[in-house]
């Protein structure tokens, strides 16, 4: 048995595939039929190029026009001559086999694209390397694993998934991710929850003591995985799969329903989500709005920023696909763990402390302007929140909102039309930010805590460290003595709080924060009906009186326990 950290709940039994970087072995070999070598070569980019062809349609019908960039990019390196026919003189001039003939040119081109003083051009090394590392593997006969084209259901098994793999696979034939590396809150985890997908991250070696083919059982739930299962392990999961397949029947009947406690406090529960794409996700599970779109993922994956007009598109599809729900839209938050290949940063001893988020926004102003007239424009489509992460100051959140009245301005003269209703908030994820949330309450239309960050930095504890990850907790009693005064002082002020971060759709930390007072829990679009079955359960008033019992203990251990206690009942 294997224990990791539940990502994603659901009960799983199926087959696994691991999914490895297998190394190409190539060697020089003196060859006597050139002929054979050459068509072994053209055989095998012509089967990349259909395996190409049809992961970019597949992109392009399902994720849109943006993902399928990278294949079409792919397949324009194939159909480049110089690529695939200097391989064809190599064959022939130096008589050697076709694998060793094609990485030696793909060596050098990628060499020659690496060396330039061009990040675009550097980008292009990574593609020539990956496609023709495609056509190696069909030369050399090595499997390829395409996660777009799955022939049948499997549980994929892998160091970790890039942003990538997760936006290319075939979601119908992926039963489960289980993943070495990764905690609650890493892309991986919070990809497998948005696409309703089970998983288990944070395993350390799942690749290597799962097999190929090896029958696995797991629960998204608890992290554990079984290996070739017994029969009555496998009775056991098949039980708790049907009972979830129940709980999830049961969850469908609140579609609809309101999210009211039992003494009438109404709150708004919302999604998380990375791109439009997502909005269908949203609609099943019956969110009430966005709480957060994370803007970030719109620059990540290609070789440039995203035009204002690509983001107006991307803006503007979210607010029409919710039909007139608020929408929360984050500016642009990179930096720490999310890097830009077109956008140098320097090497930083503490990149969740350095050039991030608003700072490089309010530094950049271009990239900040571009997206903000993005944003203004989209906002005459429906209800736009607009967001602004990492502010650790008012200085901060004042340049900020000073560049979104400079854009109304530039739009204005231009007589582009915005809506005037947009609401301008932040998220509250540094301490600093939520000691001073009386005086930044007065200059916002809402806050919203973003607990990912806030516990790192209360606690002074990295969230993607594995080592130190039992420091990092939504119990503490530091961070939720911090939450309630973000809370109160925002209702002060008559603004409103809520909640974006992992916690707000935790069935523990709920009712803590149902009784704090928060009035927007923002979290993965699977774990709403969930939520609002809970606190269709609870009592507004019986809640304070919990929050505030809460906040008499001393640990977070003793909370978690005192949660659990009352909650199990
Ligand atoms: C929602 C948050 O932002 P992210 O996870 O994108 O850093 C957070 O920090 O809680
Ligand atoms: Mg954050």
């Amino acid at each position: 048995m294997l224990k990791g950290i539940g990502a994603s709940p659901g009960i799983v039994l199926g087959k696994a595939l691991v999914v490895e970087d297998t190394q190409l072995v190539i060697e020089r070999k003196a060859i006597t039929d050139c002929e054979a070598e050459v068509a072994k070569l053209r055989t095998a980019v012509e089967v990349s190029k259909e395996e190409l062809t049809k992961v970019k349609e597949k992109a392009l019908a399902e994720l849109g026009e943006h993902e399928a960039e990278i294949f079409e990019a792919h397949l324009l390196v194939l159909e480049d001559p110089e690529l695939v026919e200097s391989a064809v003189s190599k064959i022939n001039d130096e008589k050697v086999n076709a694998d060793f003939a094609l990485n030696e040119i793909k060596e050098m081109f990628v060499g020659m694209f690496e060396s330039m003083d061009n990040e675009y051009m550097r980008e292009r090394a990574a593609d020539i390397k990956d496609v023709t590392n495609r056509v190696l593997r069909h030369i050399l006969g090595v499997k390829v694993v395409d996660l777009a084209d799955l022939a049948e259901e499997v549980v994929l098994v892998a160091h970790d998934l890039t942003p990538s793999d997760t936006a290319t696979m075939d979601k119908k034939k992926v039963l489960g991710f289980l993943t070495d590396i990764g905690g609650r809150t890493s892309h991986t985890a919070i990809m497998s929850r948005t696409l309703e997908i089970a998983a288990i991250v944070g395993l350390s070696d799942a690749t290597k003591e799962i097999k190929d083919g090896d029958f696995v059982a797991f629960n998204g739930d608890t992290g554990e995985v079984i290996i070739s299962p017994d029969e009555e392990t496998i009775a056991k999961y098949t039980k708790l799969k049907t009972d979830f397949e129940e709980y999830k029947k049961a969850l469908e009947l609140l579609k609809g329903k309101a999210s009211i406690t039992t003494d009438g406090r109404h709150v708004e529960l919302a999604g998380n989500i990375g791109t439009p794409g997502d909005v269908e996700g949203l609609i099943k599970n019956d969110a009430e709005g966005v709480g957060l779109y994370r803007t970030e993922f719109l620059y990540m994956d290609r070789n440039d920023f995203p035009s204002e007009e690509e983001q107006y598109n991307a803006y503007k599809a979210v607010l029409e696909g919710m039909s007139g729900k608020p929408i929360v839209i984050r500016t642009l938050d990179i930096g720490g763990d999310k890097k830009l290949d077109y956008l140098p940063m320097d090497e930083e001893m503490n990149p969740f402390l350095g050039y991030r988020a608003i700072r490089l926004c309010l530094d950049r102003k271009e990239i900040f302007v571009t997206q903000l007239r993005a944003l203004y424009r989209a906002s005459v489509h429906g209800k736009l929140r607009i967001m602004f992460p990492m502010i650790s100051s008012l200085e901060e959140l004042l340049q900020a909102k000073e560049v979104c009245e400079e854009v109304k301005a530039q739009l204005k003269a231009e007589g582009i039309a915005y809506s005037e209703g947009v609401e301008v908030g932040m998220m509250i994820e540094v301490p600093s930010a939520a000691v001073i949330s009386d005086v930044l309450a007065k200059h916002v239309d809402f806050f919203s805590i973003g607990t990912n960050d806030l516990i790192q930095y209360t606690c002074a504890v990295d969230r993607m460290n594995q080592k130190i990850s039992y420091l990092y907790n939504q119990f503490n009693p530091a961070v939720l003595r911090l939450i309630k005064m973000v809370i109160d002082n925002a209702h002060k002020e008559g603004k409103w709080a809520g909640m974006c971060g992992e916690s707000a759709g935790d069935q523990l930390m709920i009712p803590i924060l149902l009784g704090f007072g928060l009035d927007e829990f923002s979290m993965s679009p699977i774990s709403i009906l969930p939520a609002r079955k809970l606190i269709n359960s609870l009592g507004f008033e019986d809640m304070k009186k919990f929050s505030e019992e809460v906040l008499s203990l001393g640990t977070a251990e003793e909370i978690k326990a005192y949660v659990e206690k009352t909650f199990s009942k």
